[in-house]
């Protein structure tokens, strides 16, 4: 069922991130970012711990402002907004943050028909069949009476998907949404991500570590380093990066450009000439 018309014009990007800098107190997390999310496609924002992923969320959502560069949304500037402005902009976009929370005192039902609650006044029985609608497109009808106490992490996963879907929204934000899963329920999630995505018609971004499921389901891949886009492109073009950084990335390998250690006294200062050569005192 839909809400919406999703009328935004297909012309411009769903999202469009024009040199954006943003930092908590003086530390730059992000430093003159520019990207755009089309309509209808999945872009994957992947990059080292620390780098600004979830903070990028938060800025496309409006939770942080910008301090210089913009955040439009389907050609509106989400920094403009005011308090109603930006509610209404939210109510468009669906967001499962890391591990994706539910409601541990409500049943599955009731998680899902909380943002319908909240954002709508659906007289109760169309507001079941909507509820029972989202459930199934995750397969998990059968669980609605469950508490979350009493289902798997990969079936929780699937009930927040569904709780992020309830209200159709054009732009699907989900930040790790593979974290902590098994490889069968990694796998369902990803393909479930890729399906939403195309049968609402929706638009996704999605922040994740996990490169194979990753490359699997994105049409488009963005590599954030050093507060900038080290690389962007297809999954396929980001494989045959020759960009250190990126391959190091690619490649999960231990040092390269991003340092195995963190930056301090050199061996010898520590341990001295001999030790710091291999051998011993
Ligand atoms: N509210 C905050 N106040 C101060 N610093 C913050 C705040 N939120 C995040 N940070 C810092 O900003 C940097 C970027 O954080 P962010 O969560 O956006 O990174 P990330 O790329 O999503 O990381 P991860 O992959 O580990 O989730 C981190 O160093 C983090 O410690």
């Amino acid at each position: 069922m839909t809400f919406d018309t999703h009328s935004s014009s297909k012309a411009v990007p769903l999202v469009d991130i024009r040199d954006l800098h943003f930092g908590y107190g003086e530390r730059l997390i992000l430093s003159g970012v520019s990207l755009q999310v089309p309509h209808g496609k999945v872009t994957a924002i992947m990059g080292a711990s620390g780098g600004g992923k979830t903070t990028l969320l938060r800025l496309i959502s409006g939770q942080n402002m910008p301090p210089r560069g913009a955040v439009f949304f389907d050609g509106t500037d989400v920094g403009a907004q005011d308090q109603q402005g930006l509610y209404a902009l939210r109510r468009r976009m669906g967001m499962l943050f890391q591990f994706g929370a539910l409601f541990t005192d409500m049943t599955v039902f009731e998680n899902v028909a909380f943002p319908l609650r909240e954002h709508t006044q659906l007289p109760e029985s169309l507001l079941r069949d909507v509820v029972l609608m989202k459930l199934n497109a995750v397969g998990l009808r059968g669980a609605r009476d469950l508490y979350p106490s009493e289902i798997s992490g990969g079936m929780a996963r699937r009930v927040a998907l569904a709780r992020a879907i309830a209200l159709d929204p054009e732009l699907l934000m989900y930040d790790e949404p593979f974290a902590g899963l098994d490889p069968i329920a990694l796998g369902t999630t990803a393909r479930l991500i890729r399906r939403l995505n195309d049968a609402l018609g929706a638009t996704t971004v999605l922040v994740s570590h996990d490169l194979d499921e990753t490359f699997q389901i994105a049409d488009h891949v963005i590599i954030l380093a050093n507060g900038a886009i080290a690389e962007q492109g297809t999954p396929a073009q980001i494989r045959a990066s020759s960009d250190p950084l990126v391959r190091q990335f690619v490649r999960g390998e231990f040092d390269g450009p991003v340092r195995f250690h963190y930056p301090g006294p050199t061996l010898q200062q520590d341990f001295g000439a001999q030790r710091a050569a291999g051998g011993h005192p």
